[in-house]
């Protein structure tokens, strides 16, 4: 079967800095992979490249077999890629369905925002998309209201909503509590489920890795420094000595 995604020598400069050194992967569709690799090793500047928020110097990226390397974020969305980053980007003076309902018309076409029906057609799929985090209780509360932990669930509802192929997920546990990881990891991959969605996920927990990942790629100084089953990569010695700590 043809990748998803499928990225080949992609490379990235900043200044002196290679934040990407000739970048080779294939993801095939239903996988979960975890990105690995110290501050400042390259992973956000991977994810920012393939959602078309930074351009590469070279190489290609394909998205079922599309070249999409030059394309512009919101153009990259449409095609299948969604993202949520590592600072929800929320309005957080709106409540959690309303933010998803300005997600939702912003993918209508030509349905108008007025008509009632199309309203609460819109009303009730972003119920919808909060019942499968476990959510749909704080529809109506304002994001300035929420805790941390339940603003990056809403913010990969919010990446769910365009169905994606690829969802890529910055740090989806980094500010929540060490109680409330584990939650909150069951009901991303719980959510996205029934969209059988691709997932790739930066993360810096490795028992958040080990338990989700099917794969884990390890990055350092903008190179691929292992990639394969999560107990082989966490073994590697040298993900041990550069990536994990647990080399001196
Ligand atoms: N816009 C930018 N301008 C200059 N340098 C940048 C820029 N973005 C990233 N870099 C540099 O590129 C390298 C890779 O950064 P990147 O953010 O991709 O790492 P990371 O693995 O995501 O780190 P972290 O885990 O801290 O998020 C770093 O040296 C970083 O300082």
């Amino acid at each position: 079967m043809n990748p998803v995604l499928s990225v080949s020598r992609l490379e990235k400069r900043f200044g002196a800095v290679v934040a990407a050194d000739a970048l080779t992967l294939d993801i095939p569709a239903g996988q979960k992979i975890s990105l690995i690799g110290a501050n400042g090793a390259g992973k956000t500047t991977f994810v920012n490249m393939v959602t078309g928020y930074l351009k590469p110097d070279s190489g290609t990226i394909l998205l079922d077999g599309m070249d999409i390397g030059r394309r512009s974020p919101r153009s990259v969305a449409r095609l299948g890629i969604s993202r949520s980053f590592q600072i929800p980007q929320l309005f957080v003076e709106l409540t959690a369905a309303e933010n998803l309902t300005v997600a939702i018309s912003g993918i209508g076409t030509r349905m108008s925002l007025r008509a009632p029906a199309e309203a609460q057609g819109r009303r009730d799929k972003a119920v919808e998309l909060l019942q499968r985090f476990g959510l749909a209780d704080l529809a109506d509360r304002p994001i300035s209201e929420l805790a941390g932990g339940v603003r990056k669930l809403i913010d990969i509802a919010m990446a769910l909503v365009r169905r994606p192929k690829l969802l890529l997920l910055d740090e989806p546990t980094s500010g929540v509590s060490a109680e409330e990881k584990f939650t909150t990891m069951d009901r991303v991959i719980h959510a996205v489920a029934p969209d059988a969605a691709t997932i790739v996920f930066v993360e810096h927990d490795m028992e958040i890795v080990s338990r989700y990942a099917d794969r884990v790629v390890a990055f350092y100084q903008g190179r691929i420094l292992a990639d394969g089953l999560p107990a082989d990569v966490l073994n590697n010695l040298e993900v041990r000595r550069y990536v994990t700590g647990g080399v001196r």
